[in-house]
């Protein structure tokens, strides 16, 4: 289904267990900052609204999208830390360099998840025009955010990670 037929800002909660105790980092590219600072807002107030405590939400930005594998492997190795949300903003132009980009972002956000055993959640707008992204960072389908903030805790409710 694609988003035009899903507002991202629309999800259930059933089934998600006490977050009070966990700590989630949120990792934003810099890169179209008026799109990810709007992502990141949405993910950071789906989890204040769902049970995550405000000193537990640790917030941190990189230059661009490419940046978000690092940025968030940074987080996800350490052991105070139960999840991290990458969010971006990767907007294709006249080259292949959007799909690149996007590639390997996508691939490195599952390695650091993989490698270190929780979630990363991959909160990265691939949009065609700059519209189709304000449309998804709070627009007619919703805030990616959202989604992405309440995925981190679906998935720290799956199990006792
Ligand atoms: N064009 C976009 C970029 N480009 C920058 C890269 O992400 C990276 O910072 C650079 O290649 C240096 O390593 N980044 C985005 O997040 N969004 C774009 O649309
Ligand atoms: C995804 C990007 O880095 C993009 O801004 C590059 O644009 P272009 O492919 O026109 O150089």
């Amino acid at each position: 289904m694609s988003t035009a037929h899903k507002n991202l800002s629309v999800y259930k909660t059933n089934g998600l267990k006490d977050m009070s105790s966990k700590r989630i980092a949120v990792v934003t590219a810099e890169w179209n900052e008026e799109v990810t600072f709007a992502l990141r807002d949405g993910a950071i107030e789906t989890l204040l609204k769902n049970g995550v405590k405000e000193e537990n939400i640790i917030s941190a930005t990189v230059p661009g999208s490419y940046e978000l594998s690092y940025g968030s492997q940074v987080f996800a190795q350490r052991d105070d830390i139960d999840a991290v949300i990458a969010i971006g903003c990767v907007i294709q132009g006249e080259t292949k360099h959007n799909d690149y980009i996007n590639n390997a972002v996508a691939q490195g956000l599952t390695d650091v998840s993989l490698k270190y055993n929780k979630p990363v959640v991959f909160g990265v707008l691939t949009p065609n025009t700059y519209q189709q992204a304000l449309d998804r960072a709070g627009g007619k389908h919703g805030n990616k955010g959202d989604e992405a903030g309440i995925t981190a805790l679906k998935m720290l409710s799956i199990s006792d990670f």
